[in-house]
Parts: C-alpha cells; sequence; structure tokens
C-alpha cells in the first residue's frame, strides 16, 4: 500500500494567552494529504487556537508546525499553504460572487483568461452557476458558504481550515452542505482540517476525528473506532449516547476481563489489564438486550421504568438493584415488555469495552472486592 504523505504535523504546540492561562497543550498531530480530519470538542476547549495557530493568525507558544515538511513557524499567514473558510463567511458585501470568488487571483494578478476558467469551474463545482453577478446580500445562507468555500480554494490551497463553516445553517441545509463538502473535498483531493462541536457532522464527514478537551486530544482515529472503542470516560461520554459503570479487575484470562462492578461481575473486553485495576466500562444502548429469564453470560436483573418511542426505535431506561439507570436502545421489537416489568439485561463480553481509569489507577480494597459475587 501506498506510503500516506504528512502534510500538517503539530509537534508539541502549546499556547498560553497574556492571562496565562494555558488553552492549548503539547498536542502532537499528524495530518495526511487528501485526509478530512475533524478536530471535535466542546466549546472552549481550544479548537479554534489550534487552527488559528496552523493558520498563522496566532502564534505557537511553544513547539513547532510543519506543512508539507517546512517549519512554518514565524512564517506570515498568507505565505503559507493553507487557506481558511470560517463561519461567518468573510465575504466582501460590495462585490459580486464572481469577483468574491477571483478574488485571491486578482491579486496574484492571473491572467483575465484563466481566472474566467477557474472561476467557471469552481462556480459548478459549488453548483451556482448562473448566480455570478449576485451579491453576498441575495443569497441564502448556504450559498453565501458555499462562496466563500470556492473562494478559499480557489488558490488550489494544500490544505483547508474549516472553522464551523455550517454552524449558521439550518439543520436541514446543514445536512445537504455536510455530505456536498465531503463530496468536494474528495473529488479535489485536497486535505481538511475541520472544526466542529457537533459530534454528528464529525462521525459524518471524517476520515479521522481528534476528540480535544481541555486543551489536550483525548484520542484521535476513526469515527467507527471512536464510537467503539472510546479510549476515555470523556470520549465514551461525548460520542453518542453510553452506559457507563466504574469497577474494579477482578480476572482476566486471554480474551476476556471479569470487572466486579456494584452490582455484580461482568465480563468485558480489553487487552492490557491486571488484577485490582479501577476501570470504566463502556456499553452503548443498543447492544444491551432485554430478556425475561436470567442468561448465563452477562445478565443484571433491572426494572424497566421509562420508555420513549422515536419512531424507529424504542428506547427504554431500566434501574439495577443499586439504583444505576441503564439506557436501552431497542430497534427489534420488545412490544411485550412494558414500564415495571422486572427483566434482565444482558449484552456480549466485545462489547463491554473497558476504559482506563486515570484517577486512581489501582484498588484500594480490591481484597474485599474479590468477593463481590
Ligand atoms: N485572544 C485571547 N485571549 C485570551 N484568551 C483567549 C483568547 N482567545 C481564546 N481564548 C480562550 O481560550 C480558550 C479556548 O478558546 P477557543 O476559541 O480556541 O475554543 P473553541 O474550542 O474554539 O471554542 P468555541 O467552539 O466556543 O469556538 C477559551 O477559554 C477562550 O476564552
Amino acid at each position: 500500500m501506498k506510503e500516506k504523505k504528512v502534510i500538517v504535523s503539530l509537534k508539541g504546540i502549546s499556547k498560553t494567552y497574556d492571562n496565562d492561562v494555558k488553552v492549548v497543550k503539547n498536542i502532537d498531530l499528524d495530518i495526511y494529504e487528501g485526509e478530512f480530519l475533524t478536530i471535535l470538542g466542546a466549546s472552549g476547549c481550544g479548537k479554534t487556537t489550534t487552527l488559528r495557530m496552523i493558520a498563522g493568525f496566532e502564534d505557537v507558544s511553544s513547539g513547532d508546525i510543519c506543512i508539507d515538511g517546512s517549519s512554518v513557524i514565524g512564517v506570515p499567514p498568507y505565505k503559507r499553504q493553507v487557506n481558511t473558510a470560517f463561519q461567518s463567511y468573510a465575504l466582501f458585501p460590495h462585490l459580486s460572487v464572481y469577483d468574491n470568488i477571483a478574488y485571491g487571483l486578482k491579486v496574484k494578478k492571473v491572467s483575465k483568461a484563466e481566472i474566467h476558467e477557474r472561476v467557471s469551474h469552481m462556480l459548478s463545482l459549488i453548483r451556482l452557476d448562473g448566480y455570478e453577478k449576485r451579491k453576498p446580500a441575495q443569497l441564502s445562507g448556504g450559498q453565501k458558504q458555499r462562496v466563500s468555500i470556492a473562494r478559499a480554494l480557489i488558490n488550489n490551497p494544500k490544505v483547508l481550515l474549516l472553522d464551523e463553516p455550517l454552524g449558521a445553517l439550518d439543520l436541514n441545509l446543514r445536512k445537504q452542505m455536510q455530505l456536498e463538502l465531503k463530496t468536494m473535498q474528495k473529488k479535489l483531493g485536497i486535505t481538511f482540517i475541520y472544526i466542529t462541536h457537533d459530534q454528528e457532522e464529525a462521525l459524518t464527514m471524517s476520515d479521522r476525528i481528534a476528540v480535544m478537551h481541555k486543551g489536550i486530544l483525548e484520542q484521535v482515529c476513526s469515527p467507527k473506532e471512536l464510537y467503539m472503542k472510546p479510549k476515555t470516560k470523556y470520549v465514551a461520554e461525548f460520542i453518542g449516547e453510553s452506559n457507563i459503570f466504574e469497577g474494579v479487575v477482578k480476572d482476566r484470562n486471554s480474551d476476556n476481563c471479569t470487572v466486579a462492578i456494584e452490582s455484580g461481575n461482568i465480563l468485558c473486553s480489553g487487552d492490557g489489564y491486571v488484577a485490582g485495576q479501577m476501570v470504566y466500562v463502556c456499553i452503548r444502548p443498543e447492544k444491551v438486550r432485554i430478556t425475561r429469564k436470567a442468561g448465563s453470560g452477562n445478565s443484571l436483573p433491572a426494572e424497566i421504568k421509562e420508555q420513549i418511542f422515536t419512531g424507529n426505535m424504542m428506547k427504554h431506561i431500566a434501574v439495577l438493584s443499586n439504583g444505576h439507570e441503564i439506557k436501552i436502545a431497542d430497534i427489534a421489537s420488545y412490544n411485550d415488555i412494558n414500564i415495571g416489568d422486572k427483566v434482565y439485561l444482558e449484552w456480549d463480553a466485545k462489547d463491554a469495552v473497558m476504559i482506563k481509569n486515570p484517577t486512581s489507577p489501582m484498588a484500594e480494597n480490591f481484597d474485599t472486592l474479590r468477593g463481590v459475587q
């Protein structure tokens, strides 16, 4: 297989603003040519600051940034091989769509004929042929955003940085633009570094997602891996819905671990854990099955407390003996399950994903816990 080329490399970058608060903490990240990489995180976690450091609008406090193999520290934004598309569109209101898109080429003194050819190509790419004479005020939000992206793409940047570009659009348009952007990115083969706080958007569009939390990267991997194998409790809770148990590893064999949680012992999957280690266990709601009789594997008694019908599934909330609530997403039809029913909750060991507990790695009262049945 062809070796992937690193196009942007963040090497231990940090950012401290004047108020002495470190908002980006020692981030290492390689982004590959042609990749759609999303930095995903809650408001204030440091996403925009990271993007602005790549673009050159903000200096790094320490660390290095390489674009296409060369350090860009001290290189001004316009000399970096990256362009940025902002949520606010940043279009020139007095210029037509054509002139807004052509702007970067005019500055570079490209010939009129070539400008015409390249702008026409962009207009068809963003599906706005025939709109070239309009002013930004005569466009819808989605159309303005497409012009803003075309303007950022016209110079053939190696990398396009997108800061919540769809944030101002309504849900329907947002979903449509997500697909359009993804198609456009694959067609052009340009690397996209995309910022969003919307996990569904990140899962839909990205080749890889970097989850950022309080200035650090919690996990960088494919959307599927992020959902199926969250590495931290934060990621498990931030991406999709989850049931999280706190427990201690009682025993392990080659395939699975037995983890003691408050309501009993459960079989989990996870490598590299030792007996006595404190862990979290994450089980997704759609992996939990409801049965009438106790099973031989993971099977905990519970009572159905709440049911929500959402059209394509039934969501149940069940309560374990210790009061812990479990979410179950049922796409099969358990029509005969009702509120107040005493049931058993089951799941496969492979779907109970273990996560390290960094605050208290080893159990202090492990001998007592060993007795938990
Ligand atoms: N120029 C600045 N001076 C001081 N602090 C700043 C400055 N810019 C941002 N911050 C702070 O740095 C932190 C990270 O901000 P940043 O804009 O990178 O977050 P974000 O993850 O992009 O958030 P959002 O999704 O809300 O845009 C915030 O606490 C913010 O208040």
